[in-house]
């Protein structure tokens, strides 16, 4: 299979070209490494450009003739995207449109889309399923979602079958070792709490302490971003034998909250992570936990590092070879 991978040398992306390369598929990467890493990128071919250029679009649609495309190029940052609404909607929106026109124009049907938990805003209830009222609280959430309308309607109208997979929170790091989060700055809780494990931190702030959760801290749902590639290529395999277009909601189901996050992670590596209590994060609801048996039941997925020890393993080896590196 040809595959083209938006946003490839990326935390998730990265990991999503081995994926691919080690199943065989012939990869080419395309991103503009304003948040990735060219040497990340350990499979295929590597294009350095962005999705806003159309005319290196139309030319790589043409040359590669992929059976599909997987986009993970966009801006992430929740609190970023509060005051910079038009940078996200630029970004993710108006420039994913572009790649999905250039799509249409070159005849590739099939399209897996990063979307995410904050397409629903504040949960209605204890787990989120598909059936969740989708009402996003900030930028990011919202840019998402409008991808994901357009999606259904690309569909009916041009027949561009896609799956939109929301992610909760993405984590962990490849168990051979060789890829992990390099975000910058990093914003994301396990990797902060291992650079304070490490030394490169003084410290892990914990944002809130007076939320509804048994321990006061927010709860969230770990994912392994193995996990996430296997839930890819499921969802490639299932459009490649002619499935209609989904949504699939991706998280264990189980959630952890920043502290037990922490504890574990003193565990795992055995150090001592200073901690500093500080006011909420706007914008943080107390608990996002999926209900993922959709993804079960209908493409098969079922996580195979869904222990948060395990978890933490990974993102600890891949932190300890970054600290001695830096
Ligand atoms: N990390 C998470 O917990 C999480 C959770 C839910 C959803 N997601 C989504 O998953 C996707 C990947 O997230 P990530 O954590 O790997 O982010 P990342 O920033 O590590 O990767 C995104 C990649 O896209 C590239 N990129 C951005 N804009 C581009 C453009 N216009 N043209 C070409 N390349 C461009 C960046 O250089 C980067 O390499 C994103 O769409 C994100 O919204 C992530
Ligand atoms: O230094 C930190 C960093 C985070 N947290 C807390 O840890 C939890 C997890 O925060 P992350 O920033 O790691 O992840 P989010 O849940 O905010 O965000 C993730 O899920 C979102 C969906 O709601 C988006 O998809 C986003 O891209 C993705 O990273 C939150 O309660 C946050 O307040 C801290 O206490 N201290």
């Amino acid at each position: 299979m040809k595959i083209l991978v938006v946003g490839g040398a990326g935390y998730i992306g990265s990991h999503m070209v081995k994926h691919l390369g080690l199943a065989g598929c012939a990869v080419t990467t395309l991103d503009n490494l304003s948040g990735g890493h060219a040497d990340a990128v350990l499979h295929g071919t590597f294009v350095q450009g962005d999705i806003a250029d159309r005319a290196l679009l139309d030319r790589l649609l043409a040359e590669g003739r992929f059976d599909a495309v997987m986009h993970f190029a966009s801006f992430i940052q929740v609190g970023e995207s509060v005051v910079a609404p038009a940078k996200y909607y630029q970004n993710n929106v108006v420039n994913t449109l572009n790649l999905l026109d250039a799509m249409v124009a070159a005849g590739v049907k099939r399209f897996i889309f990063s979307s995410t938990a904050a397409i629903f805003g504040e949960p209605q209830s204890d787990t989120i399923d598909e059936q969740h009222r989708q009402q996003p609280i900030n930028p990011y959430g919202r840019t998402k979602l409008m991808v994901e309308q357009a999606l259904a309607d690309y569909d009916r109208a041009y027949g561009l079958k896609s799956v939109c997979l929301r992610y909760f929170n993405a984590a962990g790091a490849d168990p051979a070792g060789e890829l992990g989060e390099r975000h910058d700055p990093e914003t994301h809780l396990i990797p902060l709490v291992l650079q304070a494990a490490s030394g490169r931190r003084s410290h892990i702030s914990v944002f809130g302490r007076d939320y509804d959760t048994p321990d006061g801290t927010c709860i969230r749902d770990y994912v392994h971003i193995n996990d996430l590639c296997q839930a890819h290529w499921l969802a490639l395999q299932s459009l490649m034998g002619g499935a209609g277009s989904q949504a699939y909601n991706l998280g264990n189901g189980s959630g952890f909250s920043v502290q037990e996050v922490i504890d574990t992670a003193r565990q795992v590596t055995g150090r001592e992570i200073p901690v500093v209590y500080a006011e909420r994060r706007a914008g943080d609801p107390a608990r996002l936990v999926a209900d993922s048996r959709a993804a079960t039941s209908q493409l098969g997925w079922k996580p195979q590092f869904a222990a948060l020890e395990t978890l933490i393993e990974h993102a600890w080896a891949w932190e300890q070879k970054r600290a001695v590196q830096l």
